[in-house]
């Protein structure tokens, strides 16, 4: 079966409230995202096409790709940019304890049937179908809805699972660096509420507000939505470059100018936040180099602030001739979510980890056909399966990492996004 790509340009704005509530009517799967600064946004609902695989793993999606062009019909290579493949991967495809994630356990790569984009000042409503849809009057569906109001939903039983566990885990890592068996180990944790009714789209409309410098995501399919108001990007592919970063290191921000001014200024000369970052940058770096890259980036550290925390930042470049998914593959996970080195993090967390990441730490965002695209690392990030909500959050441990700290530091950020799933009216 051949599908088809029909595109409409629209020459005016599209109201998000209003793309929400149709996409809240939407079976699914569906897929709301944007970055920080909404210089991209996606609305993505029901498949078109996913790949034939049980393992979703970045070799298996490139390969599907090589055969999803044959699929497409496709007028001319300009189209490759209207073909959009979006979603998660898990975080680890060796740790399958994914009881909670639903219809989500297996990450979920898709190109959807029907996309409204927006790049580069402009939206378009691109469908990719065997039949012939009308976008005419699809657009017309999608610009009478009213916007969607803000509905309350009430979070209740809300506790952090087992701290006492996780801390005796950290001084294990602890002391499994003091003995130089690993450089550096991300832990997570999770907390856990119950909510009363509530709707994903409403809740994505809550994290833009309240988390203005952040990717806003939700990812839905059947019994489970991921939602994520993430600082972090993964990864960028614009115009022949490769746009990365390491964020690691943290400090609290409690929006008062002065007294975080000074908090950052702290961070900034830390010597254990310092090490933990740079063990990303480095990692960072000797990827992208490995992979015959060009890499480019600032001596020292920039701050990066979110709603209520600040953390070490700094960008990194590359270029070079590239593949964006060998690079997602080579550079997932950063030491920022797994560690140093990679498979030993990679197997300590699984070890000592209660419970399987899923797609917590992933990277979650988009690829087109002509190997443009961006993707976030799903932190920051709760998973809603029925009435349960489920946060997680990690912190970096070192040589002089302190448990009770690290369980105050993944406290705040568990709670950071707490906000958004108890909404008064
Ligand atoms: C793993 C998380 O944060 C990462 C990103 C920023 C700072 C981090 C840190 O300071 O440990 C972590 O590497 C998380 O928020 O769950």
């Amino acid at each position: 079966m051949e599908l088809k790509v029909q595109k409409l340009v629209l020459t005016e704005d599209l109201a998000v409230t209003k793309i929400l509530n149709w996409l809240r009517q939407q079976d699914g799967p569906v897929l709301a995202w944007e970055n920080p600064d909404q210089s991209t946004r996606l609305f993505a609902s029901q498949i078109a096409l996913q790949p034939m695989t049980e393992q979703i793993t970045f070799a298996a999606v490139s390969q599907w790709l090589d055969t999803v062009r044959s699929q497409l019909q496709l007028t001319g290579a300009s189209q490759w940019q209207d073909v959009h493949v979006v979603g998660g991967f898990l975080f680890d495809m060796q740790d399958l304890r994914l009881q909670n994630w639903g219809a989500l356990s297996s990450g979920l790569i898709f190109i959807p049937k029907i996309l409204l984009s927006y790049h580069a000042n402009k939206w378009q409503l691109i469908v990719v179908s065997a039949q012939t849809v009308d976008l005419e009057n699809l657009l017309t569906q999608i610009k009478q809805q009213s916007a969607l109001k803000t509905a309350a939903t009430e979070l209740f039983a809300y506790h952090e699972v087992m701290p006492r566990k996780w801390a005796a885990s950290v001084e294990k890592i602890v002391q499994q660096i003091q003995q130089q068996k690993v450089n550096k180990v991300v832990l997570a944790r999770t907390a856990e509420g119950q909510l009363g009714s509530y709707c994903p789209e409403n809740i994505w409309l809550q994290l833009q507000k309240q988390h203005p410098n952040a990717y806003h995501i939700l990812l839905r399919a059947k019994n489970a939505a991921l939602l994520s108001a993430t600082p972090e990007r993964l990864v960028k592919f614009a115009n022949g470059q490769v746009l990365t970063g390491a964020v690691a290191g943290t400090t609290t921000k409690i929006n008062d100018a002065k007294i975080d001014h000074k908090r950052a200024q702290a961070l900034l000369q830390d010597p254990k936040n310092l090490g933990e970052h740079q063990l990303v940058v480095q990692g960072i770096t000797t990827a992208l180099q490995q992979l015959n890259l060009q890499v480019q980036h600032p001596k020292q550290p920039q701050i990066l602030a979110t709603a209520n925390l600040q953390h070490l930042f700094t960008p990194i470049q590359a270029h070079g001739r590239f593949d964006p998914l060998q690079i997602l593959a080579k550079l997932h996970p950063t030491p920022a979510l797994g560690g140093d080195p990679k498979q030993t993090a990679l197997t300590l967390i699984c070890q000592e980890e209660l419970q399987g990441r899923g797609l917590f730490g992933a990277p979650i965002g988009y690829l087109t056909l002509a190997q443009t695209g961006e993707w976030a690392v799903n932190i920051r990030s709760g998973l809603l399966k029925e009435q349960t909500l489920t946060l997680w959050a990690g912190a970096g441990i070192v040589a002089d990492s302190d448990p009770t700290s690290e369980l105050q530091e993944t406290s705040n950020k568990l709670k950071s996004l707490l906000l958004a799933f108890n909404v008064k009216d």
